[in-house]
């Protein structure tokens, strides 16, 4: 049976007159990875620090673990959030966050946060306001992963890491995920990088849910059809358009929609290309509708 960690219900946060998170139902399952993804300044961020407790919404209801996050230490307890740009006291060395880790994270695993630093080649003793970006990450993603909290938040955790230390964190993630199921709640601009790992996808617009699915079923649910504009648009017609560009007599257009084996065959008999969409491309179609438009007049101008 399938317990819900997050149940949110019009759920709601303003910053004076502006409205930054407008209304949203969430629910968050127990041991998976979601993926919260979505443009600067969607929400993502206000999502999170709602969920954590570390902000008050203005409406709607939230339970964590069945509880409201704020008021409830032992709901806190439960979860660890890593900011994009995490704190620490003054003076502090990597060495002092992991030796006070266990005071906050019942499920510290201090063998695994040694073998991380290895990994990530942290300098322990080294005081934090002296470490590179990617350095301070590496710090915050080792407290992500080897605190072992049920909830899990990294919010953009690898600013600054390099390519090896991106790879380095989401196969350590997966590798403990298998071996102690968790829930992880990741948000992310490098989609194409974590679109294997994510089991769930929520895409969030301008403080509104564009999509929450199951990511097996967002993959691969839109296709590029491309070839001759005039072929192209009949091939379309009567589907649910979400990308157009066009270049003189050429067009690639994204549809909604999985294709079927008869329209394939029908496709490459009429000498259209078909392409899956990534993940990214399809948030790219589904958050940036006004700049494709905006870039179709530009070239047909
Ligand atoms: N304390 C605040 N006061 C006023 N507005 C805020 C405050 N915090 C966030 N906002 C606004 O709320 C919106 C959502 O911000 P949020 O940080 O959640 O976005 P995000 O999706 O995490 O963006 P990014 O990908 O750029 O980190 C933004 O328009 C932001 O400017």
């Amino acid at each position: 049976m399938t317990t819900t960690v997050v149940r949110a219900h019009g759920l709601t946060k303003r910053y004076g007159s502006f409205t930054a998170i407008d209304g949203i139902d969430l629910s968050i399952d127990e041991g998976r990875i979601y993926g919260l993804l979505g443009r600067n300044g969607a929400g993502k961020t206000t999502v999170m620090q709602l969920l954590t407790g570390q902000i008050f919404p203005n409406g709607g209801e939230l339970e964590v673990f069945g509880r409201q996050p704020a008021e409830h230490a032992d709901v806190l307890r439960r979860m660890c959030f890593i900011a994009e740009a995490q704190r620490y006291p003054e003076d502090f060395t990597p060495a002092h966050v992991f030796r006070s880790a266990p005071w906050f994270f019942e499920h510290w695993d201090a063998e695994f946060a040694e073998r991380l630093v290895a990994d990530f080649r942290l300098p322990l003793k080294r005081r934090i306001k002296k470490l590179s970006r990617g350095q301070l990450s590496a710090v915050g993603v080792i407290v992500g992963l080897a605190s072992r909290a049920p909830l899990t938040f990294f919010d953009e955790p690898y600013l600054g890491l390099d390519a090896v230390a991106r790879h380095i964190f989401y196969d350590r993630l997966l590798e403990d995920y298998a071996a102690h199921p968790r829930t992880v709640v990741l948000s992310t601009h490098l989609i194409d990088e974590v679109a294997n790992l994510l089991e769930h996808v929520i895409l969030i617009d301008q403080g509104r849910i564009l999509l929450d699915r199951d990511a097996d079923e967002v993959r691969g649910s839109a296709t590029t059809v491309a070839g001759a504009r005039a072929t192209v648009d009949q091939f379309v017609a009567d589907r649910p358009v979400i990308g157009r560009e066009a270049i003189g007599g050429l067009a690639s257009v994204t549809i909604d929609g999985r294709l079927d084996h008869d329209e394939r065959v029908r496709a490459a008999e009429l000498g259209l290309e078909l392409a899956p969409v990534s993940l990214q491309q399809l948030i790219v179609h589904l958050t940036g509708a006004e700049l494709a438009e905006s870039t179709e007049r530009e070239v047909a101008a």
